[in-house]
């Protein structure tokens, strides 16, 4: 069966952080949006986010006829669906819940409507198990904050057809994002792979008191972050071996991988290491609201993705490759 990928309405279940992102983005590129959460008051907190983001995606551009006023809140999963080319979940990473939610909206939505999961490491294979028309169910992770980065990991499951795969890659093109398909659906898919390890280690020096919150969130945003938007550890490395490249880095720095630079188990959450780090944390924080780091997260965001742009066309290249 074909499915719609010209999307003009888009439906979000989970208003929370990373579904708020979800309509943020949609409102931007001028769809109509229709949005359900149970809990109280989440219009009114959605509402609030939206408005926090948009001056970031002003500074991005609008698409013609996008407006916050387009955004609907609903009562029911059903009416949130019923009429929606896209449906996009963001509901709690519980899979008895999104079991549960999956057969409630795939039964009442269009059968040629892609459904999406922001789940950020179950997998579809489970939690579509009482889907309806479970084909055109996939995983499209996204990453924080939804409205501004690029990457979405999509991930079908043992009934996902090839055609949901591709039709799913181009609606979340037209989005704005840079899907990239999990081949394998493992738990954790690529990209939350890699970023637990570093939050693992994180935790260890933490742990270990080699170093504070502070000192770790330096030795990132100063350093491997700043390249990280813009060149792989792979290609990184690769220039890191000189002209010889990467065999040359392999035979140098190889061995190194035998040395106990890391611990692969996560450390025990004691009350300790939780009270230490969030003690940290709240030290990095100072006076600063969240709302407030959100909207410098968001400046400083774009202008690193506008420079990254500038300097990609500069060299030939377009900002996808
Ligand atoms: N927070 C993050 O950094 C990221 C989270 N994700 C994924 O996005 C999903 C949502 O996570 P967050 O937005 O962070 O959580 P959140 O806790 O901020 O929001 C979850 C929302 O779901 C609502 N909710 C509760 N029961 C529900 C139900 N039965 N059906 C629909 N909605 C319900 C809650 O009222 C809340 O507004 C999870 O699957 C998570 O793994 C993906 C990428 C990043
Ligand atoms: C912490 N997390 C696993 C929910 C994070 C993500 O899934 C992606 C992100 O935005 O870092």
């Amino acid at each position: 069966m074909p499915f719609i990928t010209d999307i003009k309405t888009f439906a979000a279940l989970g208003s929370g952080v990373i579904g708020s992102g979800w309509v943020a983005r949609a409102l931007a590129h001028g769809l109509d949006v229709v949005a359900w959460d149970p809990a109280p008051g989440a219009e009114v907190a959605l509402r609030k986010r939206i408005a926090n983001a948009w001056p970031a995606l002003q500074k991005q551009g609008l698409a013609p006829g996008a407006s916050q006023d387009r955004l609907r809140f609903v009562p029911t999963i059903e009416e949130c669906v019923r009429d929606a080319d896209f449906i996009q979940e963001s509901a709690p990473e519980r899979l008895d819940l999104k079991l549960d939610l999956h057969a409630k909206i795939s039964a009442a939505a269009k059968p040629d409507a892609i459904i999406g999961s922001s789940t950020s490491g179950l997998l579809p294979s489970e939690f579509y198990e009482s889907a309806t028309h479970p084909e055109r169910c996939v995983v499209g992770h996204p990453f924080n904050p939804v409205y501004l980065l690029p990457l979405v990991e999509i991930v079908g499951g043992r009934k996902t057809s090839p055609e949901a795969i591709e039709a799913a890659k181009s609606i979340y093109t037209s989005l704005g994002m840079r899907p990239l398909h999990v081949r394998k659906e493992v738990p954790g898919f690529i990209a939350d792979r890699l970023l637990e390890a570093l939050w693992r280690e994180a935790l260890h020096l933490v742990n270990d008191g080699v170093a504070s919150t502070g000192e770790i969130d330096d030795a990132i945003r100063f350093g491997a972050g700043l390249r990280w938007s813009f060149m792989g550890t792979f290609l990184t490395y690769t220039l890191a071996g000189g002209d010889a490249g990467m065999r040359h880095f392999m035979a140098q720095f190889g061995p190194a991988l035998k040395l106990p630079w890391t611990y692969l188990p996560a450390p025990e959450l004691t009350d300790k290491l939780i009270d230490d780090v969030v003690e940290g944390t709240s030290e990095q924080l100072g006076e600063h609201s969240i709302a407030a780091l959100e909207r410098y997260r968001d400046d400083t965001l774009l202008a690193v993705l506008e420079a990254v742009k500038t300097s990609k066309a500069k060299h030939g290249m377009a900002f996808s490759d």
